[in-house]
């Protein structure tokens, strides 16, 4: 099998790189749906600019390149060791290539492995079957969205829904409570595969399994192709849309799988995936290891910018919406002038900054001034060249909530003006931009591509020993958009699509499923 390592690593760098078809079929459904020049659809018009954008240059869709879970089936007496091997190699050299982000961190020390290799990563099933050839099959899943995989164990309360009881319209509950509590956290639009039954392990195992499916497919259980269709055309009325920002597209697939259980335990798992679904396979001949064909691709292109209307309404709306271009140093005046709703468009410095920085900065100085200064929750891929120069690969925001307990003292002690990352954050931070005259910024999650291509030059490093993702990178950025979502005034959009997609919540409340 000498072609194995090179296979394996077609295979990561395609799944990385390029969604397949039914994904791609489901977000250009979606954004031909969205109702014209909204935020919502402005946001689905920069994933699919983005999307196009990874497969021209092969680059990450996000920068987030996920846990690397390969699903493996093999011909008895195929040697599963030798096939680890060289998928150990493909991802250090995908890794190597920055077509994967350096993700797989120690847990105790915090130290970054630097190759996506380490206790636990990649992820690697193997089973038997009896065909004569290797289907291998990987998703890459940010974890961002991983954070939004949630379980319940039924009987249940559920916020907006009442009992759940342990029957199918239990399981309803907790599907679309599923959808809710995820909010825009997850990239939302997403797709979730859902797992009934099991023990707490084989039952979220299930739900990942379900994301193996294809977007289109049909559930061959009746009961649960009722509940996939019913989630379908009821977890849209939430009116989440497109990272949270309210809209019409809140989740663009739902597959189900049940299995047996204990008679105490009756467990649903939600596995969620954002809308950069990275999944592809490959079938392997087992004696050269060439790959004989790729799954998930049919064949037939997806136009993802069928949407004209939509595209012809969104230059109607950027005449409406106010834009204002900032440049850091700024200053409370001109803070205080921005609301929820105006876009931002960034010129100049920005300093990247998250999960260890916020933790770090909280009792150290900071390497540089910041005082007025813009920090972006991102954790890029980046690439170093012959010179030594750093160059950016793939740059979206990261989640902002986890740095709530840190954002507004941070704030505060360093003089920051504004901080950029997606899914919105908290009271706390809402009381802090209010009171020191701060903003936050959403930039749309995943887009990757299309941030990195605004990034002009890498005007230095620090914190380095927190590993790349983590390290604070100096950017200077031209033209780079995002939309004010929480303002000094109090306001939060974020907090007003939660209360009012809970208030929809309750609306299904009463039994469906009797
Ligand atoms: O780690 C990242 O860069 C992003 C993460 O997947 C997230 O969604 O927060
Ligand atoms: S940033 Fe968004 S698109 Fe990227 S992995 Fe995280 S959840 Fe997915």
């Amino acid at each position: 099998m000498e072609k194995l390592q090179q296979s394996m690593y077609e295979l990561i760098v395609e799944t990385s790189t390029n969604l397949p078809n039914d994904v791609r079929r489901a977000i250009a459904k979606a954004k031909a749906q969205e109702n014209a020049g909204t935020r919502a659809a402005l946001s689905l018009s920069t994933i699919t600019e983005n999307i196009e954008m990874a497969d021209e240059k092969v680059s990450p869709i996000c920068q987030d390149t996920g846990m690397p879970t390969f699903e493996i089936k093999t011909p008895v007496g195929v040697n599963q060791i030798e096939i680890k091997k060289a998928i150990h190699k493909a991802m250090e050299q995908a890794t190597a290539d920055g077509k994967l982000r350096p993700n797989s961190v120690d847990s105790l020390t915090g130290k970054n492995s630097g190759n996506n290799l380490g206790g636990g990563t990649p992820v690697i099933h193997f089973s038997q079957w009896e065909e004569d050839v290797i289907d291998v099959r990987l998703i890459l899943k940010g974890g961002g969205c991983e954070n939004k995989n949630v379980q319940y164990s039924l009987p249940a309360e559920l916020e907006g829904l009442g009992r759940a009881g342990r029957d199918l319209d239990g399981i309803r509950k907790c599907i679309m409570h599923s959808v809710y509590q995820a909010q825009g956290q997850g990239c939302s639009a997403g797709f979730i595969g859902v797992g009934i039954g099991g023990d707490r392990t084989t039952s979220y195992s299930l739900a990942k399994e379900q994301l193996f499916r294809t977007v289109d497919d049909v559930n061959p259980v009746e009961d649960l192709k009722k509940l996939e269709d019913y989630v379908m055309e009821n977890a849209n009325k939430l009116g989440i849309g497109t990272m949270g920002f309210g809209g019409e597209a809140t989740l663009l697939g739902c597959k189900i799988g049940a299995m047996n259980r204990l008679p105490a335990s009756f467990f649903v798992s939600v596995a969620y995936n954002c809308w950069a679904y990275r999944r592809l396979g490959v079938v392997i001949d087992q004696s050269t290891g060439d790959i004989k064909e790729w799954l998930y691709k049919d064949g037939e292109t997806v136009d993802l910018n069928t949407a004209s209307k939509e595209i012809a309404a969104t230059a109607e709306v950027q005449e409406e919406t106010r834009e204002v271009v900032l440049e850091a140093p700024i200053t409370e005046e001109q803070i205080r002038d921005l609301k929820v709703g105006d876009v931002v468009i960034i010129n100049g410095m920005m300093h990247t900054g998250r999960d260890a920085i916020h933790h770090h900065l909280m009792d150290h100085d900071a390497p540089i001034d910041l005082n007025g200064q813009i920090i972006y929750h991102c954790g890029p891929v980046m690439l170093k060249d012959e010179e030594g120069n750093w160059h950016v690969k793939a740059a979206g925001p990261t989640t902002s909530i986890r740095e709530e307990p840190y954002q507004g003292d941070i704030m505060k002690k360093f003089g920051i003006r504004a901080v950029m990352g997606k899914g919105g954050m908290g009271p706390k931070t809402l009381k802090a931009l209010e009171e020191h005259g701060g903003v936050y910024l959403n930039a749309i999650g995943g887009a990757a591509q299309y941030y990195a291509d605004c990034i002009k030059e890498v005007k230095g490093v620090d914190l380095m020993e927190f590993g790349i993702p983590e390290a604070m990178w100096h950017l200077e950025v031209e033209g780079f958009a995002a939309i004010v979502t929480m303002d000094s005034h109090g306001n939060s959009l974020h907090a007003d699509v939660d209360k009012s997609s809970l208030e929809k919540l309750a609306e299904f409340k009463e039994p469906v499923f009797k």
